[in-house]
Parts: C-alpha cells; sequence; structure tokens
C-alpha cells in the first residue's frame, strides 16, 4: 500500500522554504531531511541543541541561545502576547463574532441583564491587557484604544505600546485585520514619579529605543512578524498544534518594488508633489522604468505586510496614523528588514512623541522607493477634511 501523503497545514507558506518541492502535494516527511531543513534556516546560527529535524522553530525555540538569545523576561512577555494573538485570531474569525465589527458601542447594560456585546477592537484590547498583566513583566500599557496608559505593575520590566486590532472597521465584510504592538524597557530613572507621570512618559520613548516590535495579520494564515532587533522574522500560525512557528526567518524587503499603496481617492487633496511622485511612478516614468500596479486594502497590517513581501511603498499621507502605536513598531520592522519608514521628511524612529495619540503621515516601504518619493518635497497631505468612509 502506498503511503499517505502529509500535506503540512501551513503549506501556503512552502515556497518560502528554499528546496521545498515544487509540489507540495507530493511532500513526504522523509524528503524534509537534516540538509533541506537546516537550508532555510542559512541567514542566522542554529542551537546545535535544538532539534532541527522538526523544520518549524517556534518562538519559545527561536527565543534560545542560537536564535536571537531573548531574556527570559521577553520570552515569558512573548509567550503570553502569543495567547493573547491566538485568541484574537479566534475571535475575528468566529461566525458570532465576526459580524460585530466597530457596529456595537461600547459594553454596557442593554436593560436584560445582559452586557451588550463589545465591538472587537475593545474586546482584543481586553484580551491583550489581561494577558500583560498575567505575565508579571509589564509595568505599563498604552493603547490605542484608551485614553491613558494603563500601570500594571511598578517592577515590570517593560513598556508596551499597542494597537490591538487595526483595520477593524472593515471587518464586517472579514477584509483583514492586525494587531500591532512595540516594547521597551520601563524607564527605572522615572520610578519615583507619580503614577500617572511615569505611565505617560515611560510610553512616550522614541521608536529609536524599541527593545522588540511586531504586528500579527489575521488573514488566510495568522502571522506574526516580529524583530528583536536583529533582523524581522515572521511566524505563522500552525492550527495543528497551536504554535507560532518560524516560516519567513530574517525577512529583507525588495531594495526596490513594483507596487503603491495609497487610498488614492484622495488624489485632489494630496499636494502637488505626491500627486507627480504617484503620476510618475504609474506611467513607468520614474527611476524605475516599470509601471507601478497599486493595492490598497485599507487594512494597515495587510497593506504594510504585502509591501515587506513584495517591496514597493505603502502610504498614508495625512495625519491619520498613530506615531506611538503603529507608526514607530511598523517603522522598526521595516528598518530591521532593510527598508524605511518616513513621514515624507523625517525617519519615524527620529522623531519623539508629544503626545500620546499623536497622528502623522505614514510612508513604509523599500528603500529605493522611499527615497525617491521623498525626492519630490512636498508629499504630506495637509488638507484632512475627516472622510466618511
Ligand atoms: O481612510 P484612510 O486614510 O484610507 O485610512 C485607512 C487606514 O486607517 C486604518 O483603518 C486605521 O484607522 P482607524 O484606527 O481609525 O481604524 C488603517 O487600517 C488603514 O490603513
Amino acid at each position: 500500500m502506498q503511503s499517505p501523503t502529509i500535506i503540512p497545514s501551513n503549506l501556503h507558506n512552502l515556497k518560502f522554504i528554499p528546496n521545498f518541492p515544487q509540489n507540495p502535494l507530493r511532500y513526504r516527511p522523509e524528503s524534509f531531511n537534516r540538509r533541506s531543513s537546516t537550508s532555510m534556516f542559512h541567514n542566522f546560527k542554529i542551537n546545535s541543541k535544538i532539534d532541527n529535524s522538526d523544520a518549524f522553530l517556534t518562538i519559545t525555540q527561536f527565543a534560545g541561545k542560537g536564535g536571537v538569545d531573548l531574556s527570559d523576561d521577553l520570552v515569558v512577555l512573548y509567550s503570553n502576547l502569543e495567547y493573547a494573538f491566538k485568541r484574537i485570531a479566534a475571535l475575528v474569525a468566529s461566525p458570532v463574532n465576526s459580524s460585530l465589527g466597530k457596529s456595537s458601542a461600547g459594553g454596557e447594560d442593554v436593560g436584560s441583564g445582559r452586557d451588550k456585546p463589545k465591538p472587537l477592537d475593545i474586546v482584543s484590547n481586553e484580551i491583550i491587557l489581561s494577558c500583560l498583566r498575567r505575565s508579571g513583566k509589564v509595568a505599563v500599557m498604552a493603547s490605542e484604544e484608551d485614553d491613558a496608559p494603563v500601570w500594571i505593575t511598578d517592577d515590570g520590566p517593560f513598556v508596551v505600546v499597542t494597537d490591538p486590532l487595526d483595520g477593524s472597521r472593515n471587518i464586517d465584510a472579514s477584509v483583514p485585520t492586525g494587531t500591532i504592538f512595540g516594547v521597551y524597557n520601563r524607564l527605572i530613572e522615572l520610578d519615583s514619579l507619580q503614577v500617572k507621570e511615569k505611565a505617560l512618559l515611560n510610553s512616550l520613548q522614541s521608536g529609536s529605543r524599541l527593545v522588540a516590535a511586531g504586528y500579527v495579520l489575521y488573514s488566510s494564515a495568522t502571522i506574526l512578524c516580529t524583530s528583536f532587533g536583529s533582523g524581522a522574522h515572521a511566524f505563522t500560525l500552525d492550527h495543528s498544534t497551536g504554535d507560532f512557528v518560524l516560516t519567513h526567518p530574517n525577512i529583507k524587503i525588495p531594495t526596490r518594488g513594483q507596487i503603491y499603496s495609497v487610498n488614492d481617492a484622495r488624489y485632489f487633496d494630496w499636494p502637488e508633489g505626491l500627486r507627480r511622485y504617484i503620476d510618475t511612478i504609474r506611467q513607468g516614468k520614474g527611476k524605475y522604468p516599470k509601471k507601478y500596479s497599486a493595492r490598497y486594502i485599507c487594512s494597515l497590517v495587510a497593506d504594510f505586510h504585502r509591501t515587506l513581501m513584495y517591496g514597493g511603498v505603502a502610504m498614508n499621507p495625512r495625519d491619520h496614523l498613530r506615531l506611538v502605536y503603529e507608526a514607530n513598531p511598523l517603522s522598526f520592522l521595516a528598518e530591521q528588514a532593510g527598508g524605511k519608514g518616513s513621514d515624507g521628511k523625517n525617519r519615524i524612529l527620529s522623531i519623539q512623541p508629544v503626545k500620546l495619540h499623536q497622528r502623522l503621515p505614514l510612508f513604509l516601504g523599500s528603500p529605493d522607493d522611499i527615497d525617491e518619493l521623498q525626492s519630490y518635497g512636498d508629499v504630506q497631505q495637509t488638507i484632512n477634511p475627516g472622510y466618511d468612509v
């Protein structure tokens, strides 16, 4: 009898693995020998103690000495974050909850003794906060969903900033959503201040001080892309084991892409420089002599993830996205992958936040594309009437 064909649950990622058989349906475990399983990790050292005959490393395995060698505190924090992300992934995919989107306001009593269901971004916020509390490793969490940072524990070594569920305005149509997060060290020099003050100042650290950052894309696959300051790496949720496993080690954004991503219904509100830039690249008259294509999901994590994979530029030229929760973590990842994050003039990671919910124009992507865009000078949209959709 022929042995059964085994189809790995994360089949869709196999194209990123060198030496993987062209036809994955022909995949058999014996073809995934030790040589082929190590070759996917050619960009970083593997700890010899890790049994890499099991090709896909979990984050905890990757966090060991042969991988990125994280402190125990950071490993504990990540295992709690992973748990939160898995719960959010289940939530956004659930038939019961996926219709909640942003439509329900608040979680107040609706008179029947039951709480009105909360929008998914509020629930996601609560999930992350409760996991951070349980970790014992976080002094303060600042979230896009909260007016002020939440002080958690005095001796937590870390500060976490997060946008718990970005893109949730499209969730009723099952459009991909994402979580964005950044991790800083707690500033011990602020320990003697009042709680409110130290919570705020710890959360307003410049992106150049990030210890780690990442996003989770909830899409056809759930992908956690993260950096601890030594490259960007993506892990895909394997639903058969419940683990995030390494599928995209050492991501390198192409130095130039052929895709631009922007809401160009706003074209007539754009400054002249940005119009000229987009007109030029879509006609193939820019420094890269090919016509660019447009892709815009209107879900920041999804648009950024595609840009990281294929190159090009993803932008929101108006003062809309938040420096602390969105621009800093994603710029950190972009840089770790060899790309750039800019507000159209300045490197995002060099901007000192002055307000927790500070918004700014954001341009992320391939280094050559960002440089070319910035050479047009006038690319920040100052007309911002507030759009209905
Ligand atoms: O309306 P625009 O300018 O296209 O903005 C879309 C962007 O706004 C976001 O939806 C975030 O905005 P919200 O935080 O208001 O939901 C991103 O996911 C998306 O990239």
